[in-house]
């Protein structure tokens, strides 16, 4: 049957060519190729695309909206039916890195492969020597063995140099004895550990000779590869069902403890440093910070799903609030469309800006990331401490806005946006934890902050600060400028837009360097001044993100209308947090009132300009719906009949008269009955 578009009359208003936009967005011609092929295999393939399970009637399938109804077990065993059904598509079209990371992406159930390639191979490559790389990366790469990362404990997580499981290494045999001497050194939470993994990077406190050096990586086999058993001194499970149904828990996040196990001395990751073989400990001439170097890869890597995730509610709260209606209509005909009402444009516009932006930012930082490894590979570690401020930066900005900007959106489709069959409340559930994991998004600002406070420190030293922080040689100008806004359309120039960024930015971290400075013990300054340095790290982080799309836009950006679209986005993006964060404008003295008042006027006129292009720009992300997982977000906008079908699938509907009639509710309704009579 064919399908009617109910949004036909909205796709026609854009005004810029949205398959040119769909490249933009995947970042070139042949990115968008691949994602476009790979999600369409995806959704077209039933072994991908649904979930299969064993019930009374024999082999059920699932479809994705339907997936939160089913027990943990059983859509467990599936995703290791799908990862292992992906692998072999793998191998069998030779698909390269790229296509088999989207096809991992695309199938979209968090599961052990995730932290296999996401984290143990690159904790490898990060710590490894060329030896351990040449023996180890074969193995992973064929997944002839499986892994995890295993950094976090039970009573340690942001502090890893609290860790407590101790390598101890017996110059005797010449081997590490891996040992979890407390309750706390339990590791807990690894994703791919509790079920599946073979092996981990166990991080743990190099011991030799009595002396403690602090925290290492060393690679440990935990289960048997023939009969995948724990082996001896081994302990290992799941550590329990997660927030949310289905959500992640598809993933076997795990415990482990280790008794007195003893692993070679060559399976100490030694980039590092390295342990001899008379126990001797001697450290590399590679900075300690390269072991923390896969969190950084990790990190950079979170923007970009970050913008994917956050495009998706974006694109489903989009296409609906142009189907719903409610009020205004007018001699029997249509109810207003709700994306017509300003209040829920304030409300979705700047994430739909959002998602563009961070995508923006994501594909920056990953040149970036990329620049820096090449550096750190010929030996030159002096971009290091900007790499990792600006992952941890960026990553706890975009992940946090994301996580809201999911659940503003589960509200911009009212009611309906709470049923799962929405697709809203498993994306958030799943999403959410990228908020703590790859460290909490707080203890990363304050990272941040750290790395800000030491930038101004050295301004009087001379030292001119680059990159990210090159702003902090205007330093001068910056803290004495205001504002030249005299209309609201003066907030569309860029260069108006980015001098208030920094203006604020550099404000923000002189008066905490200044507040820093009055006290005598600066770490204790630095702990009662946490609430105000992660405002200032907010501040430089979101300066990143806005002059990355102003540069962006710099680019030369083809197809009818793209730019002049785009342009609308950055504007929408800055002069939203412009509004959001006005106090900290305000305060700083670079803008007066009446500036942020017309800031908020143009904002609303840049909605208006948006308006026509909402659906076409959420269409952009050329999400499937197999991918959207979403009745409200389905491209056709067939939202009422599709909803009213689902209800009937619900297990609740199997039966008119639900179980627990005979022994609940007709024992009420009969006493109901005999007090009436009486
Ligand atoms: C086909 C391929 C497909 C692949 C696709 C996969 C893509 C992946 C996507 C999804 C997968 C997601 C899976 C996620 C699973 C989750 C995993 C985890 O959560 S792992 C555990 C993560 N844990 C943390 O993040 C802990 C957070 N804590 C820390 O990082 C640190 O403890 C700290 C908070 C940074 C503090 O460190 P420390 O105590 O050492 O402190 P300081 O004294 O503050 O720092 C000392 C100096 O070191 C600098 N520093 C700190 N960290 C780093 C770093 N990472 N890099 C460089 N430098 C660092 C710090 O700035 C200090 O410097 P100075 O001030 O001395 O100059
Ligand atoms: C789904 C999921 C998957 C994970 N996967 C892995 C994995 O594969 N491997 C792995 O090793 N770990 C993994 N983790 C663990 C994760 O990395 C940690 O949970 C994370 O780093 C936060 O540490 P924590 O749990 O110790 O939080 P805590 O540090 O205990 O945080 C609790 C609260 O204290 C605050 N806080 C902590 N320190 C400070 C400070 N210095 N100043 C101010 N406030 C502070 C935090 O902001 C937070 O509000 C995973 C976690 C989750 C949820």
């Amino acid at each position: 049957m064919e399908s009617i578009d109910y949004l036909a009359e909205e796709r026609k208003k854009a005004e810029f060519n949205v398959d040119e936009m769909k490249i933009v967005w995947a970042g070139s011609r042949r990115a968008f190729e691949v994602s476009d092929y790979i999600s369409k295999l995806v959704a077209d393939d039933p072994d991908l695309s649904f979930i299969f399970i064993e019930c009374h009637r024999g082999i059920q399938g699932f479809s994705k909206e339907e997936r939160t109804m089913l027990p943990r077990k059983e859509l467990f065993k599936n995703t290791l039916r799908k990862s292992a059904y992906s692998w072999k598509h793998i191998i069998d079209h030779q698909l390269s890195e790229e296509e088999a990371e989207r096809l991992r992406y695309f199938v979209d159930e968090p599961a052990f492969i995730d932290s296999h390639l996401g984290v143990f191979i690159p904790a490898i490559k990060g710590q490894g020597t060329k030896e351990q790389l040449k023996k180890w990366l074969p193995l992973a790469y064929k997944m002839q063995i499986i892994g995890c990362y295993a950094q976090t404990e039970l009573g340690h997580g942001s502090n890893v140099q609290g860790l407590e499981t101790t390598a101890t290494f017996d110059p005797r045999t010449d081997e590490f004895v891996i040992h979890s001497p407390t309750l706390t050194s339990s590791k807990w939470w690894p994703g791919g550990l509790g079920k599946v993994s073979t092996h981990a990077i166990v991080y743990a406190r190099l011991i030799t000779d009595g002396k403690d050096h602090g925290i290492n990586g060393f690679i440990v086999q935990l289960r048997s590869l023939e009969d995948h058993k724990p082996l001896p001194g081994i302990t290992v499970g799941d550590i329990g069902t997660k927030f949310g149904n289905g959500a992640y828990n598809t993933m076997d996040n795990g415990v482990l403890r280790f008794d007195h196990v003893r692993i070679p001395r060559d399976q100490m990751l030694m980039r590092v440093a390295q342990v001899t073989k008379d126990g001797k400990y001697v450290q590399s001439d590679v900075p300690r910070q390269l072991l923390y170097e896969s969190m950084v890869y990790t990190r950079q890597a979170l923007v970009t799903y970050a913008s994917g995730a956050l495009s998706r509610a974006v694109c489903i709260a989009t296409r609906y609030s142009a189907v719903r209606r409610q009020f205004g209509s007018q001699n029997g005909g249509q109810e207003i469309q709700v994306i017509d009402y300003k209040t829920q444009q304030s409300r979705l516009f700047p994430l739909l800006a959002s998602a563009y932006a961070f995508r923006f930012v994501g594909e920056w930082l990953k040149w970036f990331y990329t620049d820096v490894t090449q550096r750190l590979q010929a030996n030159d570690f002096s971009t290091l401490p900007e790499l990792h401020a600006t992952t941890a930066g960026i990553k706890s900005l975009t992940t946090t806005a994301t996580a809201d900007g999911i659940e503003e959106c589960r509200k911009l489709c009212g009611g309906h946006g709470y049923l799962c069959s929405s697709g809203l409340p498993e994306l958030y559930a799943v999403y959410v934890p990228a908020c703590t994991f790859e460290g909490d998004n707080v203890v990363l600002l304050l990272q941040v902050a750290r790395f800000l406070m030491k930038t101004v420190s050295q301004l009087s030293s001379g030292k001119k600060p680059t990159g990210t922080i090159a702003y902090m040689g205007k330093i001068e100008h910056l803290m004495q400028c205001r504002s030249d806004v005299e209309q609201a359309k003066d907030w569309l120039k860029p260069s108006a837009i980015l001098e208030a960024f920094e203006a604020r930015a550099t404000r923000m971290s002189v008066a905490c360097a200044q507040s820093l400075s009055k006290f005598d013990n600066p770490e204790e300054g630095f702990q009662e001044l946490a609430p105000d340095l992660v405002e200032a790290a907010l501040a430089h982080c979101q300066l990143i993100v806005v002059s990355k799309f102003i540069e962006k836009l710099q680019q030369d950006i083809p197809g009818e209308g793209i730019k002049q679209q785009l342009e609308v986005l950055c504007c929408i993006y800055a002069l939203f947090l412009l509004h959001k964060h006005h106090g900290d404008f305000l305060v700083t003295g670079y803008i007066t009132s009446k500036q942020g008042l017309f800031a908020n006027e143009q904002l609303r006129a840049l909605y208006t300009q948006v308006r026509p292009n909402a659906v076409s720009l959420a269409d952009a992300f050329n999400h499937t719906d197999h991918f959207l997982g979403s009745i409200l977000g389905r491209y056709d906008g067939n939202v009422y009949p599709k909803l009213y079908e689902a209800a009937w699938k619900d297990p609740l509907n199997e039966s008119d008269v639900p179980d627990g009639f005979d022994e609940y509710i007709r024992p009420l309704l009969k006493q109901q009955l005999q007090t009436a009579r009486l």
